[in-house]
């Protein structure tokens, strides 16, 4: 079943309304490298190599090759307006880009319409996809701090992993330093994000983190905190993972 309205949720869904409403504004400048999503495209750069780099360890691939991950199937849960799905499909991925904001799903459309790209993309949620379809790369990037249940959530990610496929996460740490540095600095100081693009409350812990994924039977294989330096003007990764951090899982053999 396909959403038609931002603002509608389904029984059982992990989609919050409110939070979809909040995105859907902001579709229209998503890829605005200048706009309000200008944190996200100041980040992709290094995602995307973690993400690569982590891939093409486990499905032996070369990274250096233009085509490198060439064949899998890769699904990008809240997706937004593409900016991974885009790219990983440059890399020769079969991307599927999933998001319940309907006008995201059209911005996505739009612009891989523009650079000639072919991407799956629907407006629907993990939820209401098929049960039986499988991907070798399920990425869940900023995204499980807008749904309602994260153990539920992840639970139907992990459900549409290929055996021996590979899960990425990213979010947001929960302690004081994030809430700092993310809330009052991104959203109230800096103004990098609209105020109430984030609920200090629904950031997860690393701890959650790893509970949720093995609950599913998904062990961390690596992780990283991802850090902003001021003086550079630059995003990189580190081993402090106290506000924005990364991980990649497996499932249990
Ligand atoms: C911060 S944006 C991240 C977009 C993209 N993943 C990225 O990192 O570039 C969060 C996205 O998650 C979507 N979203 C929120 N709740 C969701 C849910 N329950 N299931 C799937 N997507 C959701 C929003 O519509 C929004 O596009």
């Amino acid at each position: 079943m396909t959403m038609s309205q931002d603002s509608r949720s389904t029984p059982g869904s992990t989609v919050d309304p409110a939070e979809i409403a909040k995105f859907s504004k902001l579709s229209e400048t998503w890829w605005d490298p200048k706009g309000k999503m200008a944190p996200l495209h100041k980040i992709n750069p290094l995602r995307l190599t973690y993400i690569r780099d982590a891939a093409c360890r486990k499905f032996e691939r070369n990274a250096k090759s233009l085509n490198c991950l060439s064949g899998l199937r890769m699904l990008d849960i809240g997706c937004g307006a593409g900016l991974l799905c885009e790219p990983f499909t440059r890399l020769g991925a079969q991307v599927v880009g999933v998001d319940p904001s309907a006008s995201n799903i059209a911005a996505a459309k739009l612009h891989a319409e523009k650079g000639h790209m072919s991407i799956d993309y629907r407006c629907t949620t993990i939820e209401e996809m098929d049960p039986r379809e499988r991907f070798d790369i399920v990425l869940a990037m900023e995204v499980v701090e807008h749904v309602t249940d994260v153990g539920a959530f992840l639970g139907r990610c992990a459900a549409v992993l290929k055996p021996g496929g590979l899960m990425v996460v990213s979010t947001l740490n929960r302690n004081w330093k994030s809430f700092a540095l993310a809330i009052v600095g991104a959203e109230y100081v800096l103004r990098w994000l609209p105020r109430g693009t984030h609920e200090w409350s629904k950031f997860v812990t690393p701890d959650e983190l790893t509970k949720y994924l093995l609950d599913n039977r998904l062990v961390i294989t690596e992780q990283s905190g991802v850090v902003y330096s001021p003086f550079a003007d630059r995003w990189s990764l580190s081993s402090d993972m106290d506000v924005n951090y990364m991980v990649v899982a497996e499932q249990m053999v």
